[in-house]
């Protein structure tokens, strides 16, 4: 994978399930969704993303097969229920009641826990009293859902041939990292797959990471990725050779902008669709390995003059959305500016976004539109809800 709109091959994706039905107007706010989905026909959304995508000759992997599958494996399944048991929250007693459940059923039942969590009234029953049962509401979670597993772009990113797990930064989402380290370590298909950035240290979200061209990536910092994350990314691609500039571009700290992808995405090869309001001020500093081996940090500059130097271009074109402030803010919110491109001028967007698609598509650019209203309650489009896992070669 060494850019944003090199033919799509294969895709992860996550067919939400029983985890969103967890969602309630109590938990929305700490689950990151905004509103209660409603999930058959979120399911029915999404089914319809898969096979656009499919119609485009890309292979959809789907995140709950593949836990099903690696979960097979005796080790995956002692390390998911490790992952799924947190004895801080249960003590010890509750946790070993729980363990040894989860050690004795099979991997659909394990994944099923591991995506959409447990409630108290949900735990096996045991001997004697717990005072943890007694204290929490019978349906207060056991084990958190994963509400989140549908943006499978931020829980894990690939950079040329290898997967980066992110380090997630909100705590509802901070589970998501053992999943795709489950699937990543013992599924058949991935477990040779060469790790970037195994520290798991700084906080990195795939949303975050653009592959702007060969040997370029840029990452956003702002809510979710941190500058340490950043930092500790572009040393461990560099020293892997996966790229040879990283540009670390600032991005407002707020809902609305939580990931780089939600203000900026790449269209073509030398084109992205960007959120109007954004266009003028963002910047970035450019990393770099000097000829003494040590990193370089320059800038910052205007992120398009930046991006531009860095991938050898003229010009990093900015589609001309021309919308006027308050339809460039709705759609932005409703993820607008979040496509996912499966060809160089050929993106999905959701359908609502009607005043983007249709200046996107007055500037050349192929929208292959897909319904969002139940998948976007979530606030994340399609690149959002797709991890990239090959991409045909730009040369
Ligand atoms: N790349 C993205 O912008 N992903 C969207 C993530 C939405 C999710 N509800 C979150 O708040 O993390």
């Amino acid at each position: 994978m060494e850019s944003e709109v090199g033919p799509l091959r294969s895709v992860l994706l996550h067919r939400p399930g029983a985890e969103l039905k967890r969602l309630t107007p109590r938990n929305n706010d700490q689950l990151l969704f905004d509103s209660i989905p409603w999930v058959d026909r979120a399911q029915e959304e999404h089914d319809a993303f898969a096979e656009v995508l499919r119609g485009r000759g890309v292979e959809v992997l789907l995140l709950p097969e593949l836990l099903r599958s690696a979960l097979d494996d005796p080790r995956a399944h002692a390390a998911g229920v490790h992952a799924a048991v947190d004895d801080r929250r249960l003590g010890a007693e509750l946790a070993d009641v729980l363990r040894s459940h989860l050690s004795s059923v099979d991997s659909v039942a394990l994944a099923e826990v591991l995506m959409a969590g447990m409630t108290f009234e949900e735990l096996p029953a045991a001997e004697g009293a717990s005072l943890v049962r007694k204290m929490n509401h019978p349906r207060d979670f056991a084990v958190d859902p994963l509400p989140n597993l549908l943006f499978t772009r931020d829980s894990s990113a690939w950079i040329a041939d290898r997967v980066a797990i992110s380090s997630l930064t909100m705590p509802a989402r901070r589970r998501e990292t053992a999943v795709l380290d489950l699937v990543y370590a013992y599924h058949p298909r991935f477990r040779q797959a060469a790790r970037a950035y195994g520290a798991h240290s700084a906080p990195i979200e795939g949303g975050d990471v653009m592959l702007l061209a060969p040997g370029v990536v840029a990452i956003g910092v702002g809510e979710r990725t941190s500058a340490a994350g950043a930092e500790s990314l572009a040393r461990s691609v560099f020293a892997d050779n996966l790229a040879h500039t990283v540009l670390a571009v600032p991005i407002e700290q707020s809902r609305a902008t939580m990931h780089l992808d939600t203000v900026c995405t790449m269209v073509n090869t030398d084109a992205v669709v960007m959120y109007p309001l954004a266009r003028d001020s963002l910047v970035a500093y450019t990393l770099y390995t000097g000829d003494d081996g040590a990193l370089r940090v320059d800038g910052p500059e205007p992120f398009l003059t930046a991006a531009a130097k860095a991938m050898d271009i003229d010009r990093l074109r900015v589609i001309d959305t021309g919308l006027d402030p308050v339809t460039a803010e709705r759609e932005q919110w409703d993820d607008g500016n979040n496509t996912l491109a499966v060809a160089p001028g050929v993106v999905v967007g959701y359908e609502r976004n009607v005043e983007t698609n249709e200046r996107l598509e007055a500037a050349g650019i192929e929208v292959l539109r897909i319904a969002g209203s139940e998948l976007g309650s979530g606030r994340g489009g399609p690149r959002c809800m797709s991890c990239p896992v090959v991409r045909d070669s730009l040369r």
